[in-house]
């Protein structure tokens, strides 16, 4: 049997690295009084890998709390996006979608602790190595998935409906796609393709979140702290790892198919809990937006017709109300 140990190699390089990130915020944002969100099995991902085990996994662990430009900001700002995108996908879930597919799901651990509604199945896409590693801690743990939980591995700069199809997906039923923090680290072309996917994958009443940051819009965000000291303390070279390329308007391509888009600052929501990250000077976080996208209710898109569950459903493309202020 292989050991945590042994199956790191995915998780402590490359983009999967940024999977431990997550994770250790994660771990610290759960053992806050006013925590945003609670991930008990984060912890046991950084501890268990070696790349992070000397990685913070406390409030009290971190030197200058709120203050420190990792852990303390950029933290927080993972931890208000987990809670975002948890009531986000609940949401979904509680009006009747039943698929729910994380693209770069990383050590993301929302199959086992939402509340899921019965009859959920939580399919999660990432590479072999950092699923694989994911698969061993939570077995350590014996940890029990709150929905029908399924691991695919593929690789999503290519095409990879064909394994989510193979696993049991069925695209004439609504699905909540997410894709958290991994757009970033897409090229543009891949981005597109992923985008055109989940189009022609989505029936009626799917919704889809992901989060964009424009780099080449906002050169200055580069002289962040949250870089250097991502870069320095923990040897994560973020901007690396992002892909340098102008982003496609994936909102702009939705909206255009008929999907009903909403854009949102992180700000927005730390406006709307009360914690969470606030601008700063040379900002990391100020090119960081939020979209929430829903296929339109009567299932046209402006391409064609949207299957549904019922069956095909043509139309004129409708863009549908916007979603209330300051709800995703
Ligand atoms: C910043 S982590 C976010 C993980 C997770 N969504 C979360 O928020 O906890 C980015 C994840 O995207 C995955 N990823 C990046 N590029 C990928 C690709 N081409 N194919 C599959 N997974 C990819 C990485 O392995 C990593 O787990």
């Amino acid at each position: 049997m292989h050991t945590a140990q042994g199956l790191t190699a995915g998780v402590a390089r490359g983009v999967g690295r940024t999977a431990l990130l997550v994770a250790a915020a994660r771990a610290i944002e759960t053992h806050r009084p006013d925590a945003l969100a609670r991930d008990p099995f984060a912890e046991h991902f950084v501890r268990a890998a070696a790349a992070s085990a000397s990685w913070p996994v406390r409030p009290g662990q971190v030197p200058d709390g709120d203050a420190d430009p990792l852990w303390g900001r950029l933290g927080r700002y993972f931890a208000l996006r987990t809670r975002v995108l948890d009531d986000h996908l609940l949401r979904s879930a509680h009006l009747g979608v039943r698929q729910v597919v994380l693209l770069g799901a990383g050590l993301d651990c929302r199959a086992y602790r939402l509340d899921w509604p019965p009859g959920c199945a939580v399919y999660e896409v990432d590479t072999a190595e950092v699923l694989a590693f994911k698969q061993t801690v939570l077995d350590r743990l014996r940890a029990a998935p709150a929905a029908e939980r399924r691991a695919l591995a593929a690789d999503l700069r290519d095409d990879w409906a064909d394994v989510l199809l193979a696993a049991g997906f069925d695209p004439a039923e609504p699905t909540a796609w997410l894709a958290e923090g991994l757009l970033l680290y897409l090229p543009a072309a891949a981005e597109r393709r992923l985008v055109a996917t989940i189009d022609r994958l989505s029936a009626a009443d799917s919704t889809l979140a992901y989060e964009i940051k424009d780099l080449v819009e906002s050169p200055q965000v580069r002289s962040s702290p949250v870089y250097t000291t991502t870069r320095r303390r923990i040897g994560i070279d973020l901007l690396a790892l992002f892909d340098g390329e102008p982003r496609p308007d994936s909102a702009a391509e939705l909206a255009s198919l008929g999907w009903t888009v909403t854009i949102r600052t992180p700000y927005d929501f730390t406006r709307r809990h009360g914690r969470g990250p606030l601008p700063e000077p040379n900002d990391a976080l100020a090119a960081n937006r939020w979209i929430f996208a829903a296929a339109s209710r009567d299932g046209a898109t402006a391409s064609g017709a949207r299957t549904t569950a019922s069956g095909v459903t043509p139309g004129p493309p409708t863009a549908g109300p916007p979603p209330p202020p300051g709800s995703p």
